[in-house]
């Protein structure tokens, strides 16, 4: 990588990171050299290469990889001791920086697969058993049942983790199968070089040759057509030969803007399954589960009764906020020398607390709301005026009113465009209603409490 490629790969992680991370963290990082799938950076110190590491490894290494670059570790070493550092290969004070895996096919195109993304690591709850067990029974292999699977939910809630698991669960059961996982970003990104290339025919052999392919994040591709029509004539290759697809999104197919019907009616084919926000118990598990590993590495730090408790209660947004919540906790415990109470996570915590204070999104508001009705995602954002749609419509925007810190043009913006006085009509409808109809009231109240959980 010349210095050049890191100056790109850094001004995409300025943007994935925020200012203030990318200042603190990546920045001071100094580019060594790539040897061998293997990165090298140069840091001041151990602590801040493992906390970089742990914290915006996987980030780093992902956008390199999406700059093309043949990068499969990370490495962060000392400057005094980089040389012996090397020669010992690799001391323990620096410890390799996320740990992966490929399958066993050189020639694949596929994305790092993480170590730690398995079946075992993963914690079960209600919001995400249906989406576990239909991974698990995908990861067994056997006859094709759902093709494809479809993964779906908000940011963070473990899509990722469940399709790495899959893949490192089949390729254990059967080494030789040709297993590829990537991002839908990373699709298009070799289609593009294959066009430049005009290596067309092998992009096309290699995509066909696979046994399972995974696509992350598909709603990436929406809205880019030439990127959609290779993607569904792969896709109808790979299911006439009765090969596992198994594709992730932000939300279920037929909610994703621009991408095309064709696309939209085959992902729907198979089983579309939900990873639901989570609840209480099931954070409270996740962070249960990172304790005990984060044990052995940070030996002997003592974290009081009801701070678990504590952390699961205010933090709601998403898992990887609270594993990030938790290695904070760790890291900065293990500093100063103190155990982990109430008091210095409350310290420690508090952008972190304040941000899951306004954790709601209007986003949420309509997914829940739509639910509750019964009623389209599509619809509830749309034209349609019949009472059956508007009624709940006028309650999202209440909620959305009250529950996020969106202005009423921008919760008009993000229901199809409304004006703000159709908004304000509608919050206004609602306050009225609440008083008057004990079913609205009770609406409102289930809503407001699904929403908060
Ligand atoms: N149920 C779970 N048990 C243990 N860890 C989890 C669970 N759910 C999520 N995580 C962890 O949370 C982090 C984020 O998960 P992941 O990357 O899979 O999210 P995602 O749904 O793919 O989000 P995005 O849309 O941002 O890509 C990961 O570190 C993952 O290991």
């Amino acid at each position: 990588m010349t210095n050049d490629e890191w100056g790109l790969v850094r001004n995409k992680l300025q943007k994935a990171v925020g200012q203030n991370n990318y200042t603190n963290w990546i920045e001071p990082l100094e580019f060594a050299d790539l040897k061998n799938g293997v990165a090298t950076f140069l840091v001041p110190t151990n602590f801040m290469g493992n906390w970089v590491d742990r914290n915006f490894g996987d980030k780093i290494l992902h956008q390199m990889v999406g700059e093309g670059l043949k990068v499969s570790r990370l490495d962060f070493a000392v400057p005094s001791k980089t040389a012996t550092a090397k020669l010992a290969q690799a001391s323990d004070e620096t410890a390799p920086a996320v740990a992966i895996a490929r399958t066993n096919h050189d020639d694949l195109p596929g994305a790092p697969l993480y170590d730690r993304f398995t079946f075992d690591n993963f914690v079960v709850g209600k919001p995400n058993e249906l989406a576990h067990a239909a991974a698990r029974r995908v990861a067994e292999g056997g006859p094709v049942t759902f093709n494809p699977l479809f993964l779906y939910g908000g940011v963070g809630l473990g899509k990722t983790h469940l399709m790495h698991a899959i893949a490192h669960e089949m390729t254990t059961r059967n080494p030789d199968l040709r297993v590829v996982y990537l991002s839908a970003e990373q699709f298009m990104y070799r289609f593009v070089q294959a066009l430049r290339e005009k290596q067309m025919m092998d992009f096309k052999q290699l995509f066909r040759s696979v046994d399972v392919l995974m696509v992350d994040d598909v709603q990436f591709i929406a809205g880019k057509d030439s990127t959609q029509e290779e993607f569904f004539h792969t896709f109808n290759a790979l299911v006439d030969q009765n090969k596992q697809i198994i594709i992730s999104g932000d939300r279920a197919p037929g909610e994703i803007k621009d991408l095309e019907d064709r696309i939209k009616s085959r992902l729907q084919c198979g089983l579309v399954v939900d990873l639901h926000p989570t609840d209480y118990e099931l954070r409270l598990g996740v962070l249960q589960n990172k304790v005990s590993t984060y044990r052995e590495q940070y030996n002997g730090l003592v974290i009081a009764d009801g701070v678990l408790e504590f952390v699961a209660h205010r933090i709601s947004t998403n898992v990887r906020v609270l594993e990030g919540a938790l290695m904070r906790l760790f890291a900065f415990a293990s500093l100063v020398g103190r155990e982990i109470t109430l008091e210095l996570a409350q310290d420690c915590l508090g952008d972190i607390l304040r941000a899951s204070d306004r954790k709601v999104t209007v986003e949420e508001i309509q997914r829940k709301v739509s639910e509750h009705y019964n009623i389209r995602l599509s619809d509830l954002i749309g034209p349609k005026r019949v009472r059956t749609i508007a009624r709940p419509r006028q309650v999202a925007m209440y909620l959305a009113k009250h529950m996020t810190s969106r202005s009423l043009p921008e919760i008009g913006r993000r229901f199809g465009g409304r004006d703000h006085t159709t908004v304000m009509h509608g919050v206004k409808r609602i306050d009225e209603l609440k008083g008057a109809d004990d079913q609205i009231a009770e609406d409102l109240e289930l809503l407001r409490r699904a929403l908060e959980a």
